[in-house]
């Protein structure tokens, strides 16, 4: 069996080597020619499944490490008769961190507390889910808009000019969906983004085109007051460079980047393509993930809180680095620039989650504990 698999995905052959011969490509170039005798392609995000990629190859199975498949047309998969998986909720975990640790830098350069904001989840999926949970258990007043959401106990849903209205801090978790009855291609255009409430801080980390950047640039140059924070872009690799230096923090689409996440992606989709073959998955991820650099953090009685979540956060992953490489993009050529955005991601340095590092925190005070266990940090007993 051929499995042709983009260069960028974590222990690729650790996984997929027992099932067949693996031959890495990069992912923004894979053709039809690549896949012409292929029987499976195991993707990231940047590989165009489309029709024509697919249509006169013998794959048998397509699956994508990531999340979002925004990226595949799986109506095509659908009818030529080609298994599909994605990696649902693989790196949620990490973008719900990257979100905590972007709030905990603006916060403390803007001088306020999250606890005293009310944050409105666009998308409360998995990624808009356990970011609302971990917000709640922070205390932080936390609305959403899902129209495809059932109501629930303890969630308040409301309309999306609602939650602009009412949010201090909004955080984009959409798929990007051009078609159905709630598409999110440009869900946020001129209009939404003119009726931010003074001084809102808006995060994407979804898909890029969620949000018309066209507009955003055009509204941030003449609104001051917002603070923004972009994963994801609009044309990526193409960064705009003015909109690049108009935002608060910019990072090249790495929220999701986590090791863990990563790892996670390619597991999942090593077991869905063992279901496929009717094969049992012999690789475990317990024996693929490495230790964490940094295991361990010890507090004492005196540090607070919010001293104790900054340190724990900011150990674990400090933004600010990400944002720092990717504003180089800024002295670049355009072509330059593409190039400089996906090497910062094949180069991505080794992130890990809250959970990786076990803090003990038995000396400190108990609310100390409840915040770092909110955040999900492992708080061992003993
Ligand atoms: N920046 C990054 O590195 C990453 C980005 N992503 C992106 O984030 C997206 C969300 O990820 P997950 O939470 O894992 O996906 P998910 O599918 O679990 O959740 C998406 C949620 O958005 C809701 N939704 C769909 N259309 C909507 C609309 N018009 N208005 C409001 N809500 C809407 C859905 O009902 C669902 O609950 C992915 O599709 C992917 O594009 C995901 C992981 C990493
Ligand atoms: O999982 C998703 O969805 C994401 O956005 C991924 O983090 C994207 O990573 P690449 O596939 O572009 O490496």
């Amino acid at each position: 069996m051929k499995i042709v698999a983009d260069e960028n995905i974590p222990l690729v052959r650790e996984c997929f080597a027992g099932l067949g011969e693996v031959i890495t490509l990069p992912g923004r170039s894979i053709c039809a020619d690549d896949l012409a005798d292929a029987d499976v392609l195991v993707s990231r995000s940047v590989t165009k499944v489309s029709r024509e990629l697919v249509q006169n190859s013998r794959l048998k199975f397509v699956g994508t490490c990531t999340a979002g498949f925004d990226h595949v047309d799986v109506e095509a998969l659908n009818e030529l008769g080609i298994g599909f998986s994605s990696a649902p909720g693989c790196n949620a975990r990490s973008v719900v961190e990257y979100v905590l640790c972007a709030l905990d830098i603006l916060a403390e350069r803007d001088g306020y507390r999250i606890t005293g904001r009310t944050v409105g989840i666009v998308g409360k999926g998995q990624v808009g889910g356990r970011l609302f949970r971990a917000l709640q258990a922070l205390g932080v007043n936390v609305i959403a808009n899902d129209p495809f959401l059932e109501p629930e106990a303890g969630v308040e849903l409301v309309g999306l000019n609602e939650l602009i209205e009412r949010c201090d801090v909004i955080g984009l978790h959409t798929p990007l969906t051009t078609t159905g009855s709630h598409p999110t291609h440009h869900l946020l255009g001129e209009s939404q983004l003119l009726a931010l409430k003074h001084g809102t801080v808006l995060i994407n980390a979804g898909r890029g085109a969620v949000v018309d950047n066209r507009a955003l640039l055009s509204v941030l140059k003449s609104r001051d007051d917002l603070s923004v924070v972009l994963d994801v872009w609009e044309h990526e690799p193409d960064v705009d460079p003015e909109l690049l230096e108009l935002v608060d923090i910019g990072t090249p689409h790495i929220a999701g980047y986590s090791l863990d996440g990563k790892i996670t992606g390619t597991v999942m989709v090593y077991q869905a393509l063992c279901r496929f073959l009717g094969l049992p998955a012999r690789v475990s991820q317990r024996d693929l993930t490495p230790l964490p650099p940094l295991m361990k953090l010890d507090f004492t009685g005196t540090v607070d809180a919010d001293q104790a979540t900054s340190v724990a956060m900011r150990a674990t992953y400090d933004i600010r680095r990400d944002d720092a490489l990717m504003r180089r993009l800024l002295k670049m050529e355009p072509e330059a620039r593409r190039l400089a955005f996906d090497f910062m991601r094949k180069n991505y340095s080794e992130r890990r989650e809250f959970s990786t590092l076990k803090i003990d925190a038995r000396r400190s005070e108990q609310a100390v504990q409840e915040r770092l266990a909110a955040l999900g940090f492992h708080l061992p007993d003993e």
